[in-house]
């Protein structure tokens, strides 16, 4: 295997570390960091995200609230909760569990959030500060993938060629918006695209968000190039995988991030950590 692997899960020790420290010391200025977690339905993989963010918070020192509602839960009585934790002082971060059922507007619950404890980040509000450089929170998926590249010593990607595979509202965009401001020149790569592998043969970076397997092979990759895998897919084995070829792109990579443990872990971190800064900010 010629590629470095970056470990999510080392990674994310790390990072967790930091937000206990930063959660100790807030508590004892006498807040304590608190996310509510809503989660409606039964989709069981939602069930098995939120028990370990749920955790995640538990071994951080932050304080979480797992509020779990019936799938005929209409979406007047979502909007009341999301306005409920709004002015709640002991939560300082909102999740709302995607996707929700077909009867509730994502939308509308989403901008519902107070900006101010958006820690998905998905709120028009958080897209846009991303979008003009102010503070905001960032999205958690984009936001690790940064954080992955940083640890390589890539913060700053200027004469770096970025190319994103994907053009979602919670990670190909935020993603190509986080590269831009941190000096990469960016291409944001799509389905109406004519030729995908020309465009990442010229990529110094690669963040493959599709959520297709095989997105992305060895012949698509220049020699030593870094790859971010964010797709989470199921192989014929029902074994998770990514948008990536692993076996074929590790021979011709640099760098590359494993599934699991390489993206996934590193977005329920960066939850722990906007929601830290969420919990700092109001207590400033
Ligand atoms: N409002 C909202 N915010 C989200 O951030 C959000 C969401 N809704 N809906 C669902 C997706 C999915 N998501 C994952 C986070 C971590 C792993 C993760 O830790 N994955 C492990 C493996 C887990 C396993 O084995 O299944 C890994 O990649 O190593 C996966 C998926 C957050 N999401
Ligand atoms: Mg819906």
């Amino acid at each position: 295997m010629t590629a470095q692997l970056i470990d999510g899960n080392a990674l994310s020790r790390q990072l967790r570390a930091e937000v206990a420290t930063r959660a100790a010391a807030l508590k004892a200025r006498g807040v304590t960091p608190g996310l509510a977690v809503v989660l409606v339905g039964d989709n069981p993989a939602s069930q098995v995200y939120v028990r370990n963010k749920v955790k995640a918070c538990e071994e951080a020192g932050l304080h979480s609230v797992l509020e779990k509602y019936d799938a005929s839960m209409t979406e007047a009585e979502l909007l009341a909760r999301v306005e409920a934790l709004n002015n709640d002082p002991s939560i300082h971060g909102i999740l709302v569990q995607l996707p929700l059922p077909k009867h509730i507007d994502d939308h509308k619950v989403i901008e519902a959030i107070s900006p101010l404890k958006d820690v998905d980040g998905f709120h028009v509000a958080s897209a846009g500060a991303l979008m003009v450089g102010e503070v905001g929170f960032k999205a958690c998926t984009p936001y690790g993938c940064m954080k992955m590249l940083e640890s390589i010593g890539m913060k700053d990607l200027r004469g770096k060629h970025a190319v994103v595979i994907g053009r979602s509202n919670i990670v190909g965009k935020p993603m190509a918006m986080m590269l831009l401001q941190a000096n990469a020149t960016v291409t944001i790569c799509h389905s109406g695209t004519a030729d995908l592998g020309a465009m990442t043969r010229q990529a110094d970076v690669i963040v493959a968000a599709v959520g297709k397997r095989d997105v992305l092979t060895a012949d698509m990759v220049k020699p030593g190039a870094v790859v971010i895998d964010v797709g989470m897919n199921r192989n014929d084995e029902g074994k998770l995988c990514g948008d990536v070829d692993f076996a074929g792109v590790k021979e011709v990579a640099g760098f590359i991030t494993p599934v699991p443990g390489g993206v996934g872990p590193m977005t329920i971190t960066m939850l722990l950590v906007n929601t830290m800064e969420a919990a700092e900010r109001s207590a400033s």
